[in-house]
């Protein structure tokens, strides 16, 4: 078994059970809230975990202005000739070929288009739904699962999301799918010098889909490993800790690597292929 994929493991449970507490204190689950919009009601919410206080947009550096605004649907190029800054749909006019990308990260949304573009085309028209969706805790794969179900709940449809980890092997695996806390807390800098007293740098990012073909399905997961090891920051930090991160084999970290590059190696790459596989397969003719 990998080392460190259990985030259910001892350090695990001290490290996130602050959050819990935090949110609980606050009423149980924390349904994040926007900028420019009211909190929003998430079904199921209540019975979540909560693994921060996420306290609106302007917090998320990958968070596309656009993105942020009234509605919050709209289609993703690649899949159809649409461009990524076209119009913004409204959630009502998905039909039953359509797969929403639920996700409020930007960064994220453009590297799945660019990664759509580049591959087989996909019977579906996928389109990006702006749903600002609750960090949960516990096993990524069932913080992908969860977070599947919610968004199917709120679009009422096939949807697809992502969870992403950045897991240290001297840590058993964390910060793993809190990563976005531990960044926020500790920025660039910080993140390399958790290891500063471990020979041990290596780390792998990790990257779940889920998939869902609507309320009430189980979601199928999609599972994305490139290994890697954590380095003094490095390159562009327009994308989360794309700067502290070098893959196996590359000289340059994510922020400094071609994007399309990246986009051939990444961890996202990887699992949204054996995704677009699935899609392929479930909907090939006989
Ligand atoms: O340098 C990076 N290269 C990547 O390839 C990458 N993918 C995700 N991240 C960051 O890791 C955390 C995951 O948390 P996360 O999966 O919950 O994402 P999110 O909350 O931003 O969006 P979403 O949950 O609405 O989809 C967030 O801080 C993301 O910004 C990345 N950083
Ligand atoms: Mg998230």
């Amino acid at each position: 078994m990998q080392k460190g994929v259990n985030c259910s493991s001892r350090i695990a449970q001290r490290a996130l059970f602050t959050p819990l507490k935090a949110c609980k204190s606050v009423g149980g689950f924390h349904t994040p809230v926007r900028e420019t919009e009211q909190p929003s009601q998430t079904p199921g919410a209540s019975r979540g975990h909560c693994r921060g206080v996420r306290t609106g947009a302007s917090l998320d550096s990958d968070r596309d202005p656009v993105l942020t605004g009234r509605s919050n649907v709209r289609h993703i190029k690649g899949i159809l000739p649409v461009v990524y800054k076209q119009r913004v749909m409204d959630i009502s006019t998905k039909t039953a070929s359509e797969i929403m990308f639920a996700t409020g990260n930007a960064n994220k949304l453009r590297e799945v288009v660019a990664i759509l573009e580049a591959g087989r085309p996909l019977p579906f028209t996928v389109k990006a739904a702006n749903l600002d969706l609750p960090e949960l805790q516990g096993e990524p794969q069932e913080i992908a699962k969860e977070k599947c179900r919610l968004a199917a709940q709120q679009v009422g449809g096939a949807v697809m999301v992502e969870d992403t980890s950045l897991c240290f092997n001297a840590y058993e695996g964390l910060p793993g799918p809190y990563i976005k806390w531990f960044l926020k807390a500790l920025g660039h800098e910080g993140l390399p010098r958790m290891l500063a007293g471990f020979d041990d740098k290596s780390a792998y990012a990790q990257c779940i889909f889920a998939y869902s073909p609507g309320p009430g399905a189980e979601p199928q997961v999609f599972v994305g490993r490139t290994q890697g090891r954590i380095v003094p920051s490095r390159g562009a930090t327009a994308f989360g800790w794309d700067p502290v991160f070098q893959p196996e084999g590359f000289q340059e970290t994510y922020a400094e690597m071609d994007k399309t590059v990246k986009n051939t190696i990444s961890h996202r790459y990887r699992a949204l292929d054996k995704l677009r596989d699935y899609l392929l397969n479930f909907s090939a003719p006989e």
